[in-house]
C-alpha cells in the first residue's frame, strides 16, 4: 500500500450573499426557491451523458503489457483534445447563456480531476507523464512497477469521474463545468461550496486562486455581474476568510485570531467572532483576499519532519472525516459524523439542505509522484462512489471493458478447495484494503509519530534537566494523538463490522 504523504489543506472557495445569518459559515443564505435534491437521485444519468462526446476505444491490460511507457504515452497524445489554454477570462459567456451550467444544475456533488503539465524541472530530469486521459471522464495512471525477479512492468489504474481536465483545459472551461453552476445555485437561494484538494505542488492554487483566472476570480466576476442587476438589488456580498491549521481555525481578516466553531443547538455551525467584510466590487474583494492570503500559513517556525508528519496526519484525518460524512449522507443515515474534524464541522452546511458541492482533485502527472497521485484519485473515487451513481452508471459508459489487472483466476482456485466456505478471493481482500487504505494508513502514520517521539525521549539523558519536560511533553502529545486516533480506529472498526455482517448474510 503506498504511503499517504502530507498534503496541504484543501483550498476552499466559499462566497455568500446577504441576507443570511451572520453567525453561520460562509455560504449563501437566502430563501430557497427549489426543493432539496436527494443525494441518491441528484445526478440523472441522461443529463450527464448528454454532455459527453464518445470516448475513444479503450485498450486492455494485455495491449499495454507489450508496450513501453513511451509507446503508451505516444498513443495517449493522439487522443489529447485541442488546446484551449489561450482563451482569455473575459471571453467567459454571461451566466444566463451557459449551456454547460444548465446541464449540470441537478448535481448535488460533483467530483472532478485536473491534471497539471510536467514542470520544467520534471522535464529536465526526464520524468515521464504517466497520467493519460481517455475521453472526458476517465483517467488512466500507468504505474511503473518491478516484479520480485526485477523485471519491470506497468500497472494501469483507471478512474472515472464527472469530469477530468487535461493539461490544456483552461481555468475558464473548468469554471464552466464546476463552479458556474454553483454560482447560479446560490442566486436561486441555495448553498454552494467548491474546493480543491491534492498533493503539494499539484495545482490547487493555480486552479482556485490565480488572480486573473482562478475559479475564485471567475466566480466573483459572475457574482458581481449578477448583483448589479435590478432583480438582485436587495442582495449584497460579504466575505470572511479563515484558515484551518492543525485542527485550529484562524481568522485571516482579523490578526489571525483563534476561532472556535460551535453547534448552536439548532444544528447550525456558528463560528463566533469571525470577521466579515462587505464588498461591492471585484477590486475591493481582491484586495481583501490579497490581505488574507498574505496572512496565510506564516509564523509557523521551522518545519521539522515530525511537524510536517503531524500536519499530514491532521489533513488525512480531515479528509477521512469528510469521506465518512459524505458516506453517511449517501446512505441517508440520520447522523453524519461532522464532529470528526474541524474541516467537516465548518463544511457541515455545505452538505445539508439545499446545498451543492464541487470537489476538484488536482494531480501531478510525473512518475515520481505516482503514489501521491494514486492516493488522491482513490480518495476522489470513493467520494464519487458515495454519490450512489458509480458502478451502474459507469457500467454502460466507457469503463465497461476496463482491464482486469490481477487475480484473474483466484476465484476458481478457492472454490475448488472447499465449496462450503464463503468465496473470499484475493480480489475481495484487495478491494477491502483499497477501500479502507486511508484508515489503515492513518493508524500506521500515528504509530510512526508516537515511535519517533519516544525515540526523542530516549535520546535525552535521564538525569538531564530537560528530561522531565520532554517526558511531560511526550505524554501530552501522545494523549492528543491517541484521542485523534480513536476516531480513525472507530471508523475502521465499523467497516470491519459491516464486512463481517455482510459475510454472515
Ligand atoms: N494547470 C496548470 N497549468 C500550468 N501550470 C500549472 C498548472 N497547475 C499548476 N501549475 C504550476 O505548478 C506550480 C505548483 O502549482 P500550485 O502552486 O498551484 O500548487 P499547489 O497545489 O497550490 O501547491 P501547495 O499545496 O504547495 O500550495 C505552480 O508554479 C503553478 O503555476
Amino acid at each position: 500500500m503506498p504511503p499517504y504523504s502530507p498534503q496541504r489543506s484543501p483550498k476552499t472557495n466559499n462566497v455568500y450573499s446577504k441576507p443570511y445569518s451572520p453567525s453561520r459559515s460562509p455560504v449563501h443564505r437566502v430563501q430557497s426557491t427549489r426543493s432539496p435534491i436527494s443525494p441518491r437521485t441528484g445526478t440523472p444519468k441522461s443529463i450527464i451523458r448528454s454532455n459527453l462526446t464518445p470516448s475513444p476505444k479503450r485498450r486492455t491490460q494485455e495491449d499495454y503489457s507489450s508496450m513501453t511507457l513511451e509507446e503508451y504515452i505516444a498513443i495517449g497524445k493522439q487522443n489529447t483534445p485541442k488546446s484551449e489554454a489561450n482563451k482569455s477570462p473575459t471571453r467567459s459567456k454571461p451566466l444566463e447563456s451557459s449551456t454547460h451550467s444548465t446541464d449540470l444544475r441537478d448535481q448535488r456533488i460533483r467530483v472532478c480531476v485536473r491534471k497539471r503539465p510536467l514542470n520544467k524541472s520534471e522535464v529536465l530530469s526526464k520524468e515521464k507523464d504517466i497520467a493519460q486521459l481517455s475521453g472526458l471522464r476517465t483517467i488512466d495512471i500507468l504505474e511503473p512497477k518491478v516484479r520480485v525477479d526485477l523485471t519491470q512492468y506497468i500497472e494501469q489504474h483507471s478512474f472515472t469521474f464527472d469530469n477530468v481536465f487535461d493539461i490544456d483545459s483552461s481555468n475558464i472551461t473548468i469554471y464552466q463545468k464546476t463552479t458556474k453552476p454553483l454560482v447560479e445555485h446560490m442566486f436561486e437561494g441555495g448553498k454552494s461550496t467548491c474546493f480543491a484538494f491534492g498533493q503539494t505542488g499539484s495545482g490547487k492554487t493555480y486552479t482556485m486562486l490565480d488572480p486573473k483566472h482562478g475559479l475564485y476570480t471567475l466566480a466573483v466576476m459572475d457574482i458581481f455581474r449578477l448583483l448589479n442587476r435590478g432583480r438582485y438589488s436587495h442582495l449584497s456580498a460579504w466575505v470572511s476568510y479563515y484558515e484551518i491549521y492543525q485542527g485550529q481555525l484562524y481568522d485571516l481578516l482579523n490578526s489571525k485570531n483563534k476561532l472556535i466553531p460551535r453547534d448552536d443547538g439548532k444544528g447550525n455551525v456558528v463560528i463566533a467572532g469571525l470577521k466579515k467584510v462587505q464588498v461591492n466590487n471585484v477590486d475591493t474583494l481582491m484586495k481583501v483576499c490579497d490581505y488574507a492570503g498574505s496572512e496565510r500559513g506564516t509564523d509557523r517556525g521551522k518545519d521539522s519532519d515530525a511537524k510536517v508528519r503531524m500536519e499530514g496526519a491532521e489533513i488525512n484525518r480531515s479528509l477521512l472525516a469528510l469521506k465518512e460524512c459524505i458516506r453517511a449522507l449517501d446512505q441517508e443515515q440520520k447522523r453524519a459524523p461532522f464532529r470528526g474534524s474541524k474541516l467537516t464541522m465548518v463544511l457541515r452546511d455545505s452538505f445539508l439542505g439545499n446545498s451543492k458541492t464541487c470537489m476538484i482533485a488536482t494531480i501531478s502527472p510525473n512518475t515520481s509522484n505516482s503514489d501521491h497521485t494514486l492516493n488522491t484519485l482513490r480518495y476522489a473515487d470513493r467520494i464519487k462512489e458515495f454519490k450512489g451513481e458509480s458502478d451502474t452508471r459507469l457500467a454502460c459508459s466507457d469503463v465497461q471493458d476496463a482491464p482486469e489487472i490481477e487475480f484473474m483466476d483466484t476465484q476458481e482456485d478457492i472454490t475448488d478447495e472447499n465449496t462450503a466456505l464463503p468465496q473470499i478471493t484475493k480480489e475481495h481482500v484487495k478491494s477491502f484494503l483499497n477501500e479502507h487504505w486511508i484508515e489503515i494508513h492513518e493508524s500506521e502514520e500515528y504509530l510512526k509519530i508516537a515511535k519517533e517521539m519516544l525515540r526523542d525521549i530516549n535520546l535525552a539523558s535521564m538525569d538531564s534537566d530537560d528530561f522531565f519536560v520532554k517526558y511531560r511533553d511526550y505524554l501530552t502529545k501522545l494523549y492528543n494523538l491517541l484521542e485523534k486516533k480513536l476516531f480513525t480506529i472507530q471508523c475502521l472498526q465499523n467497516k470491519i463490522k459491516e464486512e463481517l455482517c455482510s459475510d454472515d448474510e
